[in-house]
C-alpha cells in the first residue's frame, strides 16, 4: 500500500503518527551490520539497497554500518570477530546462500561462546539471540518468501524497521564427529544436490544456470542407492500430507520415537525444515512445512520413470499434490541419517565385464551404486554423501 498526498500537512500528519507507533514498539532495531552481496543474483543487491532499503531505515532512524563483501564466507568471518553490543542485529542482502553464511556465523558464534562442542552431534546447542534479517536480492530467495510470503525487500525492510520476529528450525548436519554445516530450509540429496553442482559451474548464467542444470539432471535420471534412517516426530507436530498448514507444537521433552530404517535406489531425497516455496514454486517442496516445530519434512523419491518423475516435479509448480505419488514417501522427523551404497572401482570393473555379456538384460542398472551425490545446504554444496542431521 502507497500513501500520496499533495497536502504537506496530511503528509506530516501521517509522518508524525508513523513515528510515534515506532516510538511505542518495544522491541524493535536501532542499530543494524548490513552485508551485502554484490554479486547475488544480477549483482543488483547494492542498488536494491541503497535506493529501496536505505531510505526506509534513515525514515525509521535506524543506524547502520553497511558492509559490501569482497568475498565468499567474508560476513560469516566478520560475524565470528565482531563485537555485536552496539547492534541489534544482522541484515543480510542477498539470496539463500548469503543467509546461510551470515547464519553460520551466527550459530558458531553463539555456540562458541557458550562453550558447546560444535562437532560433538549430540550437544544441545545454545540458543541465538541475535536476529537476522533477510532483504531478498539473490536468485531463489526461498526463505525470505517462505517466512514472509513474497520476495520484496520493502516488505522485508518493513518487518524489520517495525522489530517482527519469525523463530526458525535449524538442522546440524554432522559427519562422524565433524561438523559441516548449519540447514534452514532444504537439504537435497541426489536430484537437488546434482543441480547446484552442475549449476555452480555455469554461475555466468545467473538465475537462468538452475533451468539449464534442472534440464541436464533431469535428463540423467541418476539413481543413487543407500541407507537412510530416521526418528519419527511424535507428539502434535502434524504430518507433511496434512491439508491445514496451521501451525502446530514444537518440541517438548519426552517426544521420543524409535528409529525406522530403509534402503532402496532414490532419485531426490530431500529434507525440508521450512516449505521452501518461492516464486518457481509458490507451494514449495513440502507445502505443508512448518515453520519453528522442531521436525523436518523427509521426502523421499525412490526410483521411477523418467516420465513419473517429470510428473512429480511438474506438480511442485501446480496446485497439485507433488507428494501423492507411490514412488514417493514423507515422513516428519527429528533427526535423519544416510549411508550411500557405492562400489569400489573393483567392483566396477567386476560390473562392467559382467555386463558385456549381459549388457541389454543389466542396461538398466548402469545408473546405481557408482557413484555418490552431494548435498545441497540451502544452496551451498556439502560433498560427503553420508551425514546425520539432527
Ligand atoms: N563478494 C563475494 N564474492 C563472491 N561470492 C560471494 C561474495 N559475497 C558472498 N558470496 C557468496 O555468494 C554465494 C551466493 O550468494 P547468494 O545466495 O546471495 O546469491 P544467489 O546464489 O544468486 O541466490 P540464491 O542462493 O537465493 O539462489 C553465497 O554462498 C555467498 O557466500
Amino acid at each position: 500500500v502507497t500513501f500520496s498526498t499533495s497536502v504537506r500537512a496530511l503528509h506530516h500528519q501521517w509522518m508524525q503518527t508513523i513515528e510515534d507507533q515506532l516510538h511505542y514498539k518495544a522491541v524493535r532495531p536501532h542499530s543494524l551490520l548490513v552485508f551485502i552481496n554484490p554479486v547475488a543474483a544480477i549483482q543488483q543487491a547494492v542498488d536494491i539497497y541503497q535506493f529501496k532499503v536505505a531510505p526506509l531505515f534513515k525514515l525509521a532512524k535506524i543506524t547502520t554500518v553497511v558492509i559490501v563483501t569482497d568475498y565468499a564466507n567474508h560476513a560469516r568471518d566478520y560475524i565470528l570477530a565482531t563485537d555485536f553490543h552496539k547492534y541489534d542485529g544482522v541484515v543480510c542482502v542477498g539470496g539463500d546462500g548469503m543467509f546461510s553464511e551470515l547464519m553460520q556465523g551466527v550459530i558458531r558464534r553463539t555456540q562458541t561462546k557458550a562453550g558447546v562442542d560444535l562437532n560433538n552431534p549430540k550437544a544441545r546447542l545454545a540458543k541465538c539471540h541475535l536476529r537476522i534479517g533477510i532483504i531478498p536480492a539473490g536468485s531463489t530467495n526461498s526463505v525470505c518468501y517462505s517466512t514472509t510470503g513474497v520476495s520484496d525487500p520493502v516488505t522485508s525492510a518493513l518487518h524489520i524497521i517495525v522489530g517482527d520476529c519469525q523463530p526458525l528450525d535449524v538442522c546440524s548436519v554432522h559427519q562422524r564427529n565433524t561438523l559441516l554445516k548449519y540447514s534452514a530450509s532444504l537439504l537435497g540429496y541426489g536430484f537437488f544436490g546434482d543441480i547446484l553442482k552442475d549449476a555452480e559451474r555455469a554461475r555466468w548464467l545467473r538465475a537462468s544456470r538452475y533451468d539449464l542444470s534442472g534440464i541436464k539432471t533431469f535428463l540423467k535420471h541418476q539413481l543413487y542407492e543407500g541407507n537412510i534412517s530416521f526418528r519419527l516426530a511424535t507428539g502434535r507436530v502434524g504430518s507433511p500430507r496434512d491439508k491445514c498448514r496451521s501451525q502446530t507444537d514444537s518440541f517438548s521433552a519426552g517426544d521420543e520415537a524409535n528409529w525406522n530404517e530403509l534402503e532402496g535406489k532414490f532419485l531426490a531425497i530431500n529434507g525440508a525444515c521450512i516449505s521452501c516455496c518461492s516464486f518457481r514454486s509458490s507451494q514449495g517442496l513440502s507445502p505443508s512445512g512448518h515453520l519453528a516445530n522442531g521436525a523436518l519434512d523427509l521426502i523421499l523419491v525412490h526410483k521411477c520413470s523418467k516420465f513419473n518423475f517429470l510428473r512429480h516435479l511438474f506438480r511442485h509448480v501446480t496446485n497439485n499434490d507433488q507428494l501423492d505419488f507411490p514412488f514417493v514417501e514423507v515422513y516428519r522427523v527429528r533427526e535423519f541419517k544416510f549411508l550411500p551404497y557405492v562400489m569400489s572401482s573393483r567392483e566396477i570393473a567386476l560390473k562392467k565385464q559382467k555386463r558385456k555379456s549381459h549388457f541389454r538384460r543389466n542396461i538398466w542398472r548402469r545408473n546405481v551404486g557408482r557413484k555418490s551425490s552431494s548435498w545441497n545446504s540451502d544452496g551451498e554444496l556439502i560433498m560427503p554423501a553420508a551425514i546425520e542431521v539432527k
